[in-house]
């Protein structure tokens, strides 16, 4: 999977966020977006799932040596972000046949194995809007980790995860990133610390590092 960055620039009203990004994102390559509350890094996120469109520039998909649309890109993501909403009339065990019906598990994961994996099995029958914070953002996060998609886009992943959701959050990552594209907007070292790239935002421009 790449993902070619070309002359981005985002605004708001008349507020440029950033301007005259260019880059290339690659698989095996994971990336960690940096930046001070407010610096743009979910606005250049979001741009990237496509979900928020550019003011300026171009966002190009390439897996296995085909263009894909930006229409289509939500098929090849997986996302796990603060504004993602659940759906909280459904229980975990609905929640997760229902994602089940768009984007299957890796490794033939089955619907019972994952819920074991997000360490939520006594929470199987409850309604998702009943679950705490932490219990939702494991279950976000399970999505996207274990969904069969060559891009994986984290915000904030560790957010409202206790000592232990942390270690849960390490680990898995770290179990499903080969061959994926992974970008990851966090200030947190510990939620990216497998990422040797970094991508900083501040006073509206970009840097490499
Ligand atoms: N819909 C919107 N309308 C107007 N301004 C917006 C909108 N969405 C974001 N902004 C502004 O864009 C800037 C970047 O916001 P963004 O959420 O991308 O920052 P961030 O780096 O992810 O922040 P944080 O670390 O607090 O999550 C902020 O100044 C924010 O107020």
């Amino acid at each position: 999977m790449q993902i070619q960055v070309e002359n981005l620039g985002r605004k708001f009203n008349k507020d440029w966020i950033f301007r005259n990004f260019d880059t290339t994102f690659q698989s095996n390559q994971p990336v960690a977006i940096t930046g001070a509350n407010g610096s743009g890094k979910s606005t250049l996120l979001q741009i990237i799932a496509a979900i928020l469109p550019a003011t300026e520039g171009k966002v190009k998909y390439t897996y296995r040596q085909k263009n894909i649309e930006e229409d289509k890109i939500f098929r090849y993501l997986s996302l796990a972000a603060p504004y993602q909403e659940l759906i909280e009339e459904f229980t975990l065990q609905e929640s997760v046949v229902f994602h089940l019906q768009f984007k299957p598990f890796r490794n033939q994961l089955a619907a019972g194995e994952f819920i074991k994996k997000i360490g939520l099995e006594k929470a199987r029958n409850k309604p998702v809007k009943n679950f705490s914070s932490g219990m939702k953002q494991r279950l976000k996060l399970g999505l996207a980790f274990f969904s069969d998609t060559p891009i994986l886009l984290l915000d904030e992943p560790t957010s409202n995860l206790d000592k232990n959701g942390v270690d849960w959050y390490q680990q898995h990552l770290s179990d499903n990133i080969a061959d994926r594209l992974v970008l990851i907007c966090s200030n947190q070292p510990y939620e990216y610390e497998i990422c040797k790239r970094i991508i900083h935002i501040q006073d509206s421009l970009i840097y490499i590092r």
